[in-house]
């Protein structure tokens, strides 16, 4: 059996007076990787950032196994004025301590296409830029659990290969565990494991990719089955395996 490596226990999370998240149990297991997915608002990056721990649930526990390192890339990323990638870099380095040659900063740079634009303000980078430094900032610890949130989101289509390629060859291959938010059914299908559907601040289905697959096809009519049962009230209708997207 799969070692636990973060155990979320109970969690709830209230905003006001609003229930954003209500009583969540989901346990990930070391190398694992999971496709958080739901509609707008239904509590999938509050939840990302309860298990990142910048988020303090208002009631429940998430149990990490000890010395767990967790990587975070945000949907929306401020960076203090005035500072580059580079400066970035160093200060994860510092805050880290993780060795990086020159040479390898210099490499990681160029595999997110940052190279040219190193030491340029961040504040002065497109929005896929800065998304490519949000990505190469959540996995250059060497984390044993990533969090991804909308990875995709504003780049284009040679970038985003790129970057794939990155996480194929960092996560998929190197065993880390993944937690994948999004709203891109082929991304989940290509990289997770196992399906989280969040509807409303609560897990309403929890499935495997393969598993979705052979019941509706794909990833993506999973998905629509439930978005329409949840919000619509329609029953869904597998297809026993054949894609008919
Ligand atoms: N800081 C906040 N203060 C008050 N309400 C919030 C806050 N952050 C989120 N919410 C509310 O909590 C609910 C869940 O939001 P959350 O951003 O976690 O959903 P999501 O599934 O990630 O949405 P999306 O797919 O649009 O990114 C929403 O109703 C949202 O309006």
């Amino acid at each position: 059996m799969s070692e636990v490596i973060l155990d979320i226990k109970n969690i709830s999370k209230k905003y006001k007076n609003k229930y954003a998240l209500k009583d969540i149990n989901l346990q990930i297991n070391a190398g694992e990787r999971i496709g958080l997915i739901g509609a707008n608002g239904s509590g999938k990056s509050t939840l990302s950032e309860i298990i990142a721990g910048i988020r303090k649930p208002t009631s429940g526990e998430v149990i990490k196994k000890d010395d767990l390192v967790i990587g975070i890339q945000f949907q929306d990323s401020k960076y203090p004025s005035g500072i580059s990638s580079l400066d970035m870099i160093k200060y994860y380095c510092d805050t880290f301590d993780i060795k990086y040659s020159k040479e390898e900063i210099m490499a990681l740079l160029k595999t997110y296409q940052l190279d040219s634009f190193a030491k340029k303000n961040i504040s002065g980078l497109s929005g896929g830029q800065q998304q490519r430094l949000n990505i190469l900032l959540s996995v250059i610890h060497r984390p044993d659990l990533v969090i991804l949130d909308e990875v995709s989101t504003g780049l284009d289509i040679e970038v985003k290969e790129t970057i794939f390629e990155f996480l194929e060859a960092n996560i998929v291959k190197k065993n880390r565990a993944m937690l994948l938010v999004s709203h891109n059914m082929e991304e989940i299908q290509r990289f997770c494991e196992r399906i989280v559907y969040l509807h409303d601040g609560e897990i309403k289905d929890e499935t495997t990719v393969k598993k979705a697959i052979a019941e509706y096809g794909s990833v993506f009519n999973y998905t629509k089955a439930k978005f329409d049962y949840y919000k619509k009230g329609i029953k869904p209708t597998p297809v026993g395996g054949k894609n008919n997207e």
